[in-house]
């Protein structure tokens, strides 16, 4: 039995990805940023002298902050959590932060919570964390590609150390990838992979170790016993096609998911929807778009649909996520059963059009404001006509410019509840047709 669990765990440290496999356990193993790790620097005296605070590591895309807190912890004896602002919920937090009372309660031993893109958390999430790190419960380690001065929240920063990570140098990649290359957690001297192909790789992975490693792996599955330049080009270029989630990839499926709603296919919707998150996609931005598609798409077919989404938008703001998936899901399959209508959208465009290609037509004279004796003398205000004085709340009159009277830029829909505005943008029409000039007023 003891043999069975064994074997199958070790199955799975080698079927994890070759970048995982090779994550340096010890500060040794820890290439660059030598500003921070190097000897008699501060991260390396702070975890020398066990007194580590807690820190904000702010670096591009695999240059080693996830690494970095494991090897503190690691180096440091303490415990190792970690939560994603993204992903995790207040419960989360608040059960993470029981399990390192009840550590440091029996074992006297510390806990580095680690959380990736902390500039994502939100007000509840912080409320449920910060008094614990001012009490020295947890040591917080937050990870974030951007800059924390303006993306990181105020409370959180002053409690925090901000340290910068650098993109890593190309011979710091190089010794790197030989190094996987070589070591038996990594592809344990079975592939030869010869300095050009090393090169290349290195070239195409922007200071990203993960990327570097992750290319490294794919060539060696492609190419066999030995890669050379040729073979990582065509891994590389294989793997770009496969997946691409900051590229053209990530835009097909927001693509796909706009268009799902708009084609009324809530099911699609959904599939669309959960790839964007599954992906890791901020679920603000998809928020953003579906506002957006309440106008453009629904308008006032159904005008309760803008509200869904805004109200979705807030419910999400206050709970986060994992929960704030189920506004998210409320509001998608809303907006993909809703009538639809773009009436709105090209009614902007028309308005628009005539507005851009028409220059400031001058405002006729019985709308103008008469604020003044003289004015009124000029003929401002004259002849204007209040429509409460009229029967049912309306008169027929003109109030586009000279110009454009009779223009139409608003095209109603019959769908849903705007059949009820068609019905009186209709009769409006009849009736300014119909009206009975007095003597004196232009056709
Ligand atoms: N400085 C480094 N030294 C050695 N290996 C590194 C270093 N940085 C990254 N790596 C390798 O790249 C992998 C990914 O790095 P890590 O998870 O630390 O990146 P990160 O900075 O947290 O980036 P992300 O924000 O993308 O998660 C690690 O598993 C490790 O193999």
């Amino acid at each position: 039995m003891d043999l069975f669990e064994h074997a199958s765990r070790k199955d799975e440290a080698l079927l994890a990805p070759l970048a995982e496999r090779m994550r340096p356990t010890r500060l040794e193993e820890f290439v660059g940023q030598e500003h921070l790790t190097g000897e008699g620097r501060f991260l390396r005296r702070a975890i020398q002298q066990d007194q580590v605070p807690s820190l904000i590591l702010w670096g591009p895309p695999g240059t080693g902050k996830t690494t970095l807190a494991h090897v503190i912890a690691r180096s440091t004896g303490a415990s190792f959590e970690s939560l994603s602002a993204v992903l995790s919920g207040v419960k989360d937090i608040r059960e993470t932060v029981a399990r390192a009372q009840e550590r440091w309660r029996l074992h006297r031993q510390r806990t580095i919570l680690f959380v990736d893109e902390i500039h994502r958390f939100n007000k509840a999430q912080q409320d449920a964390l910060l008094p614990h790190v001012e009490k020295g419960t947890v040591t917080l380690i937050g990870a974030t590609t951007e800059n924390p001065s303006f993306e990181v929240n105020a409370a959180l920063l002053s409690r925090a150390r901000v340290v910068t990570l650098r993109g890593l140098e190309e011979e710091e990649l190089v010794a790197l990838l030989r190094r996987a290359v070589a070591d038996p957690r990594g592809l344990g001297g079975k592939v030869e992979v010869d300095d050009e192909a090393l090169t290349f790789i290195v070239q195409a992975s922007g200071g990203d170790a993960r990327r570097a490693l992750t290319a490294l792996e794919a060539a060696a599955a492609h190419g066999g016993a030995r890669v050379d330049k040729a073979i990582a080009e065509e891994a590389l270029q294989h793997k770009a096609l496969l997946y691409d989630k900051a590229g053209e990839e990530h835009y097909n499926v927001v693509s796909a998911f706009i268009k799902s709603m708009r084609g009324s296919d809530v099911d699609a919707a959904l599939y669309w929807m959960t790839r964007m998150l599954e992906a890791g996609e901020d679920p603000v931005f998809i928020f953003r778009r579906m506002v957006i598609f309440a106008s453009e798409d629904i308008g006032n077919a159904d005008p309760r649909a803008l509200g869904v989404a805004v109200d979705a938008l807030r419910a999400f703001e206050l709970v986060g996520l994992p929960e704030g998936t189920l506004p998210l899901t409320q509001a998608v399959t809303y907006l993909a059963l809703a009538p639809k209508s773009n009436a709105v959208l090209t009614a902007y465009a028309a308005a628009r059009t005539a507005v851009t290609e028409g220059g400031p037509l001058p405002v006729p004279m019985h709308l103008r404001n008469a604020p003044t004796k003289l004015m009124k003398s000029l003929g401002y205000g004259a002849g204007y006509k209040y429509p409460h004085n009229f029967e049912g709340h309306y008169v027929p009159e003109d109030y586009l410019p000279e110009a454009l009277r009779g223009r139409r830029f608003y095209q109603p829909s019959r769908n849903g509840l705007e059949q009820e505005l068609a019905e009186r943008y209709e009769e409006i029409q009849r009736q300014l047709a119909s009206r009975t000039r007095e003597p004196g007023e232009e056709g």
